[in-house]
């Protein structure tokens, strides 16, 4: 039988063998790495367009670097595609972000290759640099640090940071500035706009590099020479830039702007770059989605496009029966248009997620009051806390795991002077596929230990309408948060009327004579199943849904320790410091006596896979919560036994 012709793609299962081919080779390479992320992600899906984006800076990097040795990060991390494939999983690639398979972004303990996590943004110049000064200082002077980072990743505070101090360091840093104009969405800034003047006015670039090249023909004599070289080019610079190059008055050495997609420049310029010593930053121009026209033309949305038919470009919807619930984010951001046109202090917040929060739809309605800040965290929440200030009515939309980025603009800015914002924090709970980084399970602990701080969420679309609504009531006087799932509630038809909730109070969801169950948000719709399974097997078990574990609703606790001598407490969130340790606060403060079991994410790292996986895995979802009611009525009923036998 004739054997088909190994690709090159089957030959690498290292950098090392990469380095096996002739340079002539790495574009046919490109085009198959790019074909086998085009073909696994169509039917497997996760992120796309990034990936495409990177192929030959990445299949570049491996072929002039020694890595593992020297290090490469990848900023974000979800355009580390090709990287994970040319470093030995290309086998195992098709796993990508599934339970127990790979994880989507680099992982230190899933290779050697990946130097640093990632999945939030803007750690990599940051983490390369303390690599960089490690090297330096145990004398590994030939190893290179890399970080690759894209132009949203850029705008993030974090990065400046890192900026400003590798200037100042004389340290093996490339950090290589993947300039492709998106984030996920547009990417915003006045830095997008200078990295788009300097590709514009890339003259200066190019022939500073031939004068330089030039240059270093000439019989170098040792640092006279150097000396001679650097001062004619900053001759040049200031003759020929009417403003100093950003990065170079940083003191980074600045190349570029260098065609990202040409393979075999990237690979002359990275290796031209390892010789020269200290800062330096390599800025390519790259198209998102590179490759795939359809990625190319809709770039927002093949930045995560779903599973899709790789020859059509048509993306599977998924086909089920009958009218389906909303996306929550989508109530949020049709619900925040009605409310901003009836209320016009309405402002609104993004730092980078105006398609991801669906506050697009506010963007789209009314632009001059919406912001999108770029990935910027930090600088969101103290900007909405200045809007408040002057009387603005602040939607600040932040998911729940990005929100850590600015956890003390919260405690500083807003909390301390108790600055009415509202923080509306998506995907809070766990996310799924993006994993560990991404579950926002940390926020209803961080958040309530915060004085003043209002922490509520919806069991449903109505519910998020209506804490929605009261929050921006005028007389509000406090910072009011409400976190909400990624992914549908249960209400079809969700757009009811908005109503008024008394802040702090919690509502009976069903009556119960054996057993109390208390819920925080999306899982009490997991409790309500589960007690409608259980009535059929004769268990009768209340359910109430607290709607705000700060200020948490005293009185109706109190009436469920007066009446119930079984409770469990269910949230989509670590079980330390959430909801159940509120109610056993409460249990120990009033000498309440009851068996109380708290179900929530456990105290350990949770990892990827399918949402319903992890609640499963977790034993908060509807199984999860009947298993618990069942054994704990068994006990007692063990108990009551014995009791009754001792006192005959
Ligand atoms: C702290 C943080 N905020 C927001 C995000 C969501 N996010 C993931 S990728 C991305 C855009 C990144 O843009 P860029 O760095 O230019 O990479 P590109 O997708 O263009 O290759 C954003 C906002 C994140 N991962 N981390
Ligand atoms: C890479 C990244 O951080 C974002 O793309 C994130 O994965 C978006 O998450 P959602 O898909 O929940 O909007
Ligand atoms: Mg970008």
């Amino acid at each position: 039988m004739k054997k088909t012709k190994l690709s090159l793609l089957d030959q690498i299962n290292n950098p090392t063998d990469l380095k096996k081919l002739k340079r002539s080779q790495l574009p046919q390479l490109c085009d198959e790495l790019r074909e086998f992320i085009i073909e696994t992600v169509s039917r497997h899906g996760g992120h796309f367009g990034a990936s495409l984006g990177t192929v030959e800076l990445t299949a570049a990097l491996h072929y002039v670097m020694n890595t593992p040795y020297d290090q490469l990060i990848w900023d974000v991390g979800h355009q580390a595609y090709g990287h994970k494939i040319l470093t030995g999983r290309r086998d195992t690639f098709h796993t990508n972000r599934k339970h127990k398979g790979i994880s989507g972004f680099p992982r230190r303990e899933e290779s050697v290759y990946d130097a640093f996590g990632t999945g939030h943004s803007s750690t990599s110049i940051s983490a390369a640099l303390g690599m960089a000064l490690a090297a330096k200082l145990s004398g590994q002077h030939d190893k290179q640090h890399i970080a690759v980072i894209g132009d949203g990743a850029m705008t993030a505070g974090m990065a400046f940071e890192a900026l400003n101090h590798a200037g100042a360091s004389d340290t093996n840093l490339i950090v290589i500035l993947n300039d492709n104009c998106m984030s996920i969405d547009q990417n915003v800034g006045a830095l997008k706009d200078y990295l788009t003047h300097l590709t514009l006015t890339g003259t200066y670039n190019k022939f500073r590099k031939n004068v330089g090249k030039t240059i270093t023909k000439l019989p170098l004599v040792g640092e006279r020479s150097k000396e001679l070289l650097h001062r004619t080019k900053s001759g040049i610079k200031s003759m020929l830039s009417e403003q100093a190059n950003f990065f170079e008055a940083l003191n980074l050495r600045y190349f570029g702007p260098l065609d990202g997609h040409d393979v075999l420049k990237l690979v002359e310029t990275l290796q031209y770059m390892r010789h020269i010593p200290g800062p330096k930053l390599l800025h390519v121009i790259t198209t998102k989605g590179k490759g795939y026209a359809p990625a190319e033309q809709e770039k927002t949305l093949w930045h995560f496009p779903g599973l899709f038919d790789k020859v059509t470009g048509k993306i599977q919807k998924a086909i089920i029966d009958g009218p389906q619930p909303p996306k929550y984010q989508d109530v949020f951001g049709h619900s925040v248009v009605e409310l901003a046109e009836r209320n016009d202090k309405i402002v609104g917040i993004t730092p980078a997620m105006l398609s991801g929060s669906s506050l697009k739809f506010m963007m789209e309605k009314m632009p001059e009051r919406t912001f999108d800040v770029g990935i910027c965290e930090q600088h969101a929440v103290t900007l909405a806390a200045g809007l408040a200030t002057q009387g603005m009515t602040v939607f600040c939309n932040i998911y729940s795991s990005f929100m850590q980025r600015g956890y003390d603009q919260l405690v500083h800015d807003v909390v301390l002077q108790q600055l009415p914002v509202i923080f509306c924090l998506d995907r809070g709970g766990l996310v799924g596929e993006d994993g560990a980084t991404h579950h926002g399970i940390y926020d209803i602990s961080y958040s309530r230990c915060l004085p003043g701080l209002i922490i509520s969420a919806p069991m449903n679309e109505s519910e998020l309408r209506n804490l929605m609504y009261t929050a921006q009531l005028s007389g509000l006087t406090q910072p009011f948060m409400i976190r909400y799932p990624r992914g549908q509630g249960v209400m079809p038809n969700w757009r009811t009327p908005f109503r008024k909730i008394k802040i702090g109070t919690g509502r009976k969801i069903r009556e119960g004579r054996d057993l109390a169950i208390l819920s925080f948000g999306h899982p009490g719709n997991f409790a309500l199943e589960a007690c409608e399974e259980l009535e059929a097997d004769g268990v009768n078990v209340a359910l109430f849904d607290m709607r705000f574990v700060k200020p948490i609703d005293k009185h109706l606790l109190h009436h469920v320790f007066q009446h119930y001598r079984q409770l469990i407490t269910v949230e989509d969130g670590t079980i330390i410091g959430g909801l159940g340790s509120a109610v056993l606060e409460f249990m120990a403060i009033n000498n309440y006596h009851a068996d109380v079991r708290i179900l929530g994410v456990p105290d350990r790292i949770v990892e990827h896979g399918k949402v319903t996986e992890l609640h499963k895995e977790c034993g908060f979802d509807k199984d999860g919560i009947k298993a618990v009611v069942k054994e704990m009525l068994q006990q007692e009923r063990i108990i009551q036994k014995l009791v009754k036998h001792e006192s005959l």
